[in-house]
């Protein structure tokens, strides 16, 4: 498969799960046919999708010889809606295990990004023997920064969004998300902005969840010792959303990971500094 046929359209797909307390219809991307099968997992942002965070890094990986799976986590885009009364980080997981059970997939390397970050090291914890290696940008656990006074000012700005979602609230929320302001366009605000209006059900259930559950990303810290997995941490320096710091406490506690951090970048560092991300990923996940 080259490029010309990864489209949003071509490679989309759903299906049912059933994997202990859920019983979901789950939304993915399918693109490429190779052995070796990486899945992105995307941020928790109004009217995030995989294909909304990861349109820059699919054709490397699928051009390298890759599947990449592309998952829309419960409550997001076309996946199914959920309130999250608990951790989101391990619901997450149980999604993403039931997709590899339906998909007959044995093992996979996983790119979280933000709360997939965090669900991706919620996957390693509880199914270790599924995991290869793992990319985490901007996420990979919950916790207070050392730094930066919680929340941090984007996500009181992403609550808002989810909590009024309008053109305005979607603007102030993206001026301070990436570093560099002006590969923002308007087609892409767009773009964002029905994907958020077109599941209202989506908006509502996050609001519902965090008031149920302020905390829905817990701190991983104390077990990350017990992940074995050969890690790639990626950090924006500029990130205003889950600040650096979190990536430092990552590689402090995982004994095999390494970090890199991207100077002028705020929290989207595959988007913003997006050749250079494909081309360490692949070098990490080939060698
Ligand atoms: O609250 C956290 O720790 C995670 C925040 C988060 O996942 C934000 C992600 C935002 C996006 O990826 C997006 O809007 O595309």
């Amino acid at each position: 498969m080259t490029s010309q046929y990864l489209t949003e359209a071509a490679t989309s797909r759903f299906v049912r799960i059933r994997e202990g307390d859920l019983d979901l219809q789950l939304h993915y991307n399918d693109c490429g046919q190779g052995d070796r099968v990486v899945v992105m997992l995307h941020g928790s942002g109004p009217g995030a999708s995989g294909w909304a965070n990861f349109n820059r890094n699919v054709a490397p990986l699928v051009e390298a010889g890759f599947r990449v799976i592309l998952l829309d986590c419960p409550g997001w885009s076309k996946s199914d809606s959920i309130v999250c009364e608990g951790s989101r980080s391990d619901l997450n997981a149980s999604a993403l295990k039931g997709l590899l059970d339906a998909l007959d997939i044995d093992k996979v390397d996983i790119l979280g990004n933000s709360m997939g970050g965090h669900s991706a090291v919620a996957f390693a914890l509880r199914y270790p023997e599924r995991l290869g290696k793992l990319v985490l940008m901007g996420g990979g656990t919950g916790g207070a920064s050392l730094f930066t006074p919680m929340p941090t000012e984007g996500i009181k700005r992403l609550q808002g969004l989810y909590r009024a979602p309008t053109i305005d609230n979607l603007k102030a929320m993206m001026d301070i998300f990436v570093y560099d302001t002006s590969d923002l366009t308007e087609e892409l605000f767009q773009a964002r902005l029905d994907n958020m209006l077109a599941r209202r059900d989506h908006l509502e259930n996050f609001v519902k969840s965090i008031a149920a559950n302020p905390k829905q990303f817990p701190d991983f810290s104390p077990r990350l010792g017990e992940i074995v997995a050969e890690t790639l941490v990626i950090w924006g320096r500029q990130d205003r959303f889950v600040p650096m710091d979190t990536g430092l406490r990552l590689v402090a506690g995982l004994p095999n990971a390494e970090l890199h951090l991207f100077n002028r970048c705020g929290h989207w560092a595959q988007w913003e500094h997006a050749d250079k991300f494909n081309r360490m990923v692949l070098d990490f996940l080939t060698h």
